[in-house]
């Protein structure tokens, strides 16, 4: 059996910081020297076999997923802020919420929520319309962000929040978002953080999201029924006995949609665009198909169909930026995957942005080429060379919704708008935060 390579030690520490600050760096570094699969111990503790290999992904997600579960890192460090919603839940009562759940997100569902993302979509265009009018430039992910924001809140809640408690809720869960990383990334700062107020401070932020959700849904209950998620979460009964979710498990759930909602759309869309605005002749096949989709009929569920590039740059755009670029499981007991041995408590890091930069699979990795996205392209590749929406049960549940909202976003931004790059030539980096952020703000001219 082929041994995983291991980095020593005195190669690991000397790079925590780095680590730390810019984990895709390293971890590509490593790749390179390693391969696709090697050891190592993050922030100097934990035991990772740090992983791009698709055979290694598709037997970790897939083909014996009950030997893994989700790591301390989503199970308890994003559950303390979070709460134990479907992604950073585990175990049966995992299985048990995902049964439950599931329906919510089913085609029927996601038609009828066509013509709310659409109108929430139009609404937010009246900013590019303002930006025009007054020759003024606009925050290409303030943009998107607070598009898909607006989009999630309101398929969970038709009736909900004002305009302006939006706005508050968005920026507190964005803050939570960008504070959980020192826990998680540097775990010897868990108690600092704990001794200087830090900790208290966001989990008081995260109190008071609950508080306002719990109001939410007592208005809820005494109002009338709304055809939006949050009715479905609370007409849903356990199939075992019949009871409905407790109060405490739906706001958990609805912290983790809107966690997992929002942040990954907003930053796919933003990649998009730039790539977009950087290659005017892919930009210029996007236009003419959303010109010619839209004399086919209504862009909805079935008119996206007609949008068969755009879907392919999206699809090229989260392979070379995807928004949950890593993500991990950790062994219950010993396996054996693609030949390497996997001891039990062993940490698989699953860097799914190597696996989308792996030349392996991928010729010319950091090449924008769309066409790579196409069916017939496809069918020649491993089926785990592209995960952006993970794989296996713990499958994104969010995956066609965020298609969706995507295609008509881009379709109607794209269709009606011409935009351009403030700083066309300015060089942007990633930032990996939770999601992949764009490492400095990129601003947008309507023209
Ligand atoms: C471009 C957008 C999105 C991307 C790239 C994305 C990516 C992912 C990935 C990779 C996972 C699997 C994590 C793992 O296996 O550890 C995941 C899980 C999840 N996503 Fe998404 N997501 C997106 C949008 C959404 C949206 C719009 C929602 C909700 C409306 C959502 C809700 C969830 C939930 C609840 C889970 C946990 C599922 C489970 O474990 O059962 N996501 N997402």
């Amino acid at each position: 059996m082929p041994a995983v390579p291991s980095i020593p030690l005195f190669k690991v520490l000397p790079n925590v910081l780095r680590t730390a600050r810019r984990p895709i760096e390293v971890f590509q570094e490593y790749h390179q020297i390693y391969g696709d699969n090697l050891l190592l111990s993050v922030g100097g503790s934990r035991r990772t076999h740090l992983t791009a290999d698709p055979e290694v992904i598709q037997h970790v997600l897939q083909r014996n997923h009950r030997n893994y579960d989700k790591s301390e890192i989503q199970a308890t460090q994003m559950a303390k802020y979070l709460g134990k919603g479907l992604l950073t839940n585990t175990g049966q009562p995992w299985l048990t919420q995902r049964r439950l759940i599931q329906p919510g997100f089913h085609r029927k569902r996601l038609d009828s929520l066509v013509t709310e993302m659409r109108a929430v979509i139009e609404r937010q265009c009246a900013q590019l319309d303002a930006a025009r009018a007054a020759g003024s430039t606009l925050s290409l992910h303030g943009f998107t962000r607070s598009a898909v924001f607006r989009i999630i809140a309101r398929a969970i809640f038709t009736d909900g929040f004002s305009e302006q408690e939006t706005m508050e809720l968005n920026r507190t869960m964005d803050a939570i978002q960008a504070f959980i990383i020192y826990p998680v990334r540097m775990p010897f700062l868990r108690k600092p953080l704990r001794w200087i107020g830090r900790e208290g401070k966001y989990l008081a932020m995260a109190t008071s999201i609950r508080q306002r959700l719990q109001e939410r849904i007592d208005e809820r209950r005494a109002g009338g029924a709304q055809d939006d998620l949050l009715q479905m979460l609370l007409d849903s009964r356990y199939e075992d006995d019949g009871t409905p979710m407790a109060d405490e498990q739906l706001i958990d759930e609805i912290m983790i949609l809107f966690a997992a909602g929002h942040e990954t759309s907003a930053n796919a869309l933003a990649w998009t665009i730039w790539l977009l605005l950087q290659h005017p002749e892919e930009l210029a096949k996007v236009k003419a198909e959303i010109a010619a989709a839209k004399t086919l009929g209504p862009l909805d569920l079935d008119g996206v169909k007609n949008l068969p590039y755009l879907t392919q740059v999206i699809e090229e755009s989260m392979r070379l930026y995807p928004p949950a670029w890593i993500t991990d499981r950790v062994a219950l007991g010993p396996d054996v995957a693609n030949g390497y041995a996997i001891d039990t408590h062993t940490v698989v890091g699953i860097f799914i942005y190597g696996l989308h930069h792996n030349p392996r699979y991928w010729p010319e990795p950091e090449r924008f080429w769309p066409e790579r996205m196409s069916a017939a392209a496809k069918k020649d590749r491993h089926p785990y060379a592209f995960l952006p929406f993970g794989a296996g049960p713990r499958l994104c549940i969010g995956n066609h919704f965020a298609m969706l909202e995507m295609q008509l976003f881009l379709a109607q931004v794209l269709g009606d708008y011409t935009l351009e790059l403030t700083t066309p030539a300015a060089e942007v980096g990633v930032k990996p935060y939770i999601t992949l952020h764009m490492d400095r703000e990129v601003g947008v001219r309507v023209c």
